[in-house]
C-alpha cells in the first residue's frame, strides 16, 4: 500500500521534528501536522524559522526546506484527518493529577479524544499510528473506539513509540538506532515500514505484536532512567569514601556488558518522559498485582527525587547553613542542553527548595525564555506568584545573574558556561565565592585556583 498523504495530530516536541524529518525524507508524500493550539500552530508557521515554538538544532533548516511543499501546519484537525491514509497520534500523556490513579498513572484523555475525533470524521480506511507513548494495552481502548462507530470504514492500529531524545533530535530522527513498528495487519505495517524505509536500512526497522511495541517504550525509558539513578547512587557513595564518579564510570563503562553512555552523574534526571513514563509502569505492574515489580521501579524515582533534594540540601549547608536574603545565580533551567524544554528539570525542584529557605535566585539560561521560569515555578504552587516574582530574577546576560551573588549552581550542561570568563565571574561575586556544578562541567583545579570553592556530583 503506497500512501500519499499522513496527517498527525499533536504539534509538539514529537510530532513537529518527527513529521518534519518524515517530509524532508519523503517528498513525495503530504504530511500535515495538526494541534488544538493555535498559538503553537501559528508559531510553527512564522516566516521566521528561529521563532518556532521548539528549539532543536537542525529543525529550523528542515521546516525551512519543507514548510509550503509538502509538509504543512494547521488547525484544520478534521480536514486533515479526512483526507490521509495514515494518522499518526502525537498528542501529551501526562501523568494524571485527579481520579484514580492520580499522580502516578499516563492520563490518556487527548489520546481517547483524538481516537473518538477519527472515528466521527473518518469516511474512508485508515491506518492510525500511537506515537505517544501509551500504557501497555492502550491499543485495545483505541480499536474499540475506532471500531463501534457503525459505519464501514477499516481502522488498522499500529504502535510506533518514538526513542528521540530532546536536544539531538534531529540526528536521533535522521540516524535511529531502531524503529519500531508493532501491529497486526501485515499490509498497514509495512507501509508505515515503507514510509521509513527512505531513509532508515529495513533491519533497523522492527515489527512485534502491538502489545510488545507498547511496553517497549516504558521499558527503555525505565531502563535508561535506572542507569542514571544508579549513577547518581554511587555519586553520593563516592562523595564519603574519596572516590571519583567520573573515575567509577569510565571504569565500568569500558566493560562492554555495561557501555558508556548514560554514566554522567548529576542533579537528577528531568525531562517530560522519564518520571512520567517509569510512574506509569509502576502503576501498571501494582495494577497487575505484582508488587515486586512495582517497587523495584519506583525506586528510580525516589532516588532520583532524593538525589535533587541532597543538591540543595548540600548548597544550603556549605552557605553556613542559610541562604535566607543570599543570591543564588542559576546557569541553566532547561532540562538539558540544546533545548528550550523545562518540564520537570531538576532547575525547578532545587530553585523551589531555596525559594522555600528564602533565597533570591537570579537565573540565566540561554535558550528558556524569562515568563517560562516563572510558570514553571507557580505551577508548583509553593507560594503566591508575587513572592516568586519578587524572589526570582532572569537574566540574558550570564554576567549580570552571577553579580554579587554569594553561588553559582550548574544546572544544565549548557556547552556556552564551559567558554566564560571564570576569573572575570569570581571578581563579580561575593567572597567566598562558591560554586555548586551540577553537571560536573567545570574543571575543580582551574575553579580553585581562581579561588572559587567549588564542589560537583561525586567527588
Ligand atoms: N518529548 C519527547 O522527547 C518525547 C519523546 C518520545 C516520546 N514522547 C511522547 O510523545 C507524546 C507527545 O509528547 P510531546 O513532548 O510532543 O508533547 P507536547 O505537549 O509537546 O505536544 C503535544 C501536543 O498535542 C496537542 N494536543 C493535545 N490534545 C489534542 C487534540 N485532541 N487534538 C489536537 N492536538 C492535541 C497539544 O496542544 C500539544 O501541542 C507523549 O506521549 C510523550 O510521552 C515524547
Ligand atoms: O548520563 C546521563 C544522561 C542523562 N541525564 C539526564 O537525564 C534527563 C533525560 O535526558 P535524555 O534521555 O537525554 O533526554 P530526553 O529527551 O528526556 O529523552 C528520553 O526520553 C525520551 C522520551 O520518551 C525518549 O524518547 C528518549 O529515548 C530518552 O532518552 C536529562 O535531564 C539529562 O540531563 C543524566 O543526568 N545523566
Amino acid at each position: 500500500m503506497k500512501i500519499s498523504k499522513i496527517c498527525c495530530i499533536g504539534a509538539g516536541y514529537v510530532g513537529g521534528p518527527t513529521m518534519a524529518v518524515i517530509a524532508k525524507m519523503n517528498p513525495n508524500i503530504q504530511v500535515t501536522i495538526v494541534d488544538i493550539n493555535q498559538e503553537r500552530i501559528d508559531a510553527w508557521n512564522d516566516k521566521d524559522v528561529s521563532k518556532l515554538p521548539i528549539y532543536e538544532p537542525g529543525l529550523a533548516e528542515i521546516v525551512a526546506e519543507t514548510r509550503g511543499k509538502n509538509l504543512y501546519f494547521s488547525t484544520e484537525i478534521d480536514k486533515a484527518i479526512d483526507e490521509s491514509e495514515m494518522i499518526f497520534i502525537s498528542v501529551n500523556t501526562p501523568t494524571k493529577t485527579y481520579g484514580k490513579g492520580k499522580g502516578m498513572a499516563a492520563d490518556l484523555k487527548y489520546v481517547e479524544l483524538c481516537a473518538r475525533n477519527i472515528a466521527d470524521v473518518a469516511k474512508t480506511d485508515k491506518i492510525v499510528v500511537e506515537k505517544s507513548t501509551l500504557p501497555v494495552r492502550t491499543a485495545q481502548a483505541i480499536k474499540s473506539i475506532l471500531h463501534n462507530t457503525g459505519s464501514n470504514v477499516k481502522f488498522d492500529i499500529l504502535s510506533n513509540p518514538e526513542f528521540l531524545a530532546e536536544g539531538t533530535a534531529i540526528q536521533d530522527l535522521l540516524n535511529p538506532d531502531r524503529v519500531l513498528i508493532g501491529g497486526e495487519s501485515e499490509e498497514a505495517i509495512e507501509a508505515l515500514a515503507n514510509i521509513y524505509g527512505s531513509w532508515v536500512p529495513q533491519d533497523q526497522i522492527l515489527r512485534t505484536n502491538v502489545w510488545s511495541s507498547e511496553l517497549s517504550k516504558l521499558t527503555a525509558n525505565a531502563f535508561l532512567a535506572q542507569r542514571i539513578s544508579s549513577i547518581n547512587a554511587i555519586s553520593e557513595l563516592c562523595e564519603r569514601t574519596e572516590a571519583d564518579v567520573s573515575e567509577v564510570a569510565r571504569a565500568i563503562g569500558m566493560d562492554s556488558r555495561i557501555g558508556s553512555k548514560f554514566l554522567n552523574a548529576s542533579i537528577g534526571f528531568g525531562g517530560s518522559c522519564f518520571q512520567k513514563d517509569i510512574l506509569n509502569l509502576v502503576y501498571i505492574a501494582r495494577s497487575y498485582g505484582l508488587n515486586e515489580v512495582a517497587d523495584y521501579w519506583e525506586q528510580v524515582i525516589i532516588l532520583n527525587d532524593h538525589q535533587k533534594r541532597r543538591f540543595s540540601d548540600n548548597l544550603i549547608s556549605t552557605l553556613y547553613n542559610t541562604v535566607s536574603g543570599k543570591k543564588i545565580a542559576m546557569l541553566g533551567w532547561a532540562f538539558k542542553k540544546d533545548t528550550n524544554d523545562t518540564r520537570e528539570s531538576a532547575a525547578i525542584y532545587v530553585a523551589d527548595h531555596l525559594l522555600s529557605e528564602q533565597a533570591n535566585i537570579a537565573v540565566y539560561d540561554p535558550k528558556v525564555p524569562s515568563k517560562k521560569v516563572y510558570v514553571d515555578l507557580n505551577y508548583l504552587q509553593t507560594r503566591s506568584e508575587d513572592e516568586n516574582k519578587a524572589l526570582v530574577e532572569t537574566f540574558d546576560d550570564p554576567y549580570e545573574a552571577v553579580k554579587d551573588a554569594h553561588a553559582i549552581a550548574i544546572m544544565t550542561e549548557w556547552d556556552e558556561f564551559k567558554t566564560y570568563d571564570w576569573k572575570k565571574i569570581f571578581n563579580l561575586m561575593k567572597k567566598p565565592a562558591f560554586i555548586f556544578d551540577g553537571r560536573n562541567i567545570l574543571n575543580k583545579d582551574e575553579m580553585t585556583e581562581i579561588g572559587f570553592e567549588y564542589s560537583s556530583i561525586g567527588k
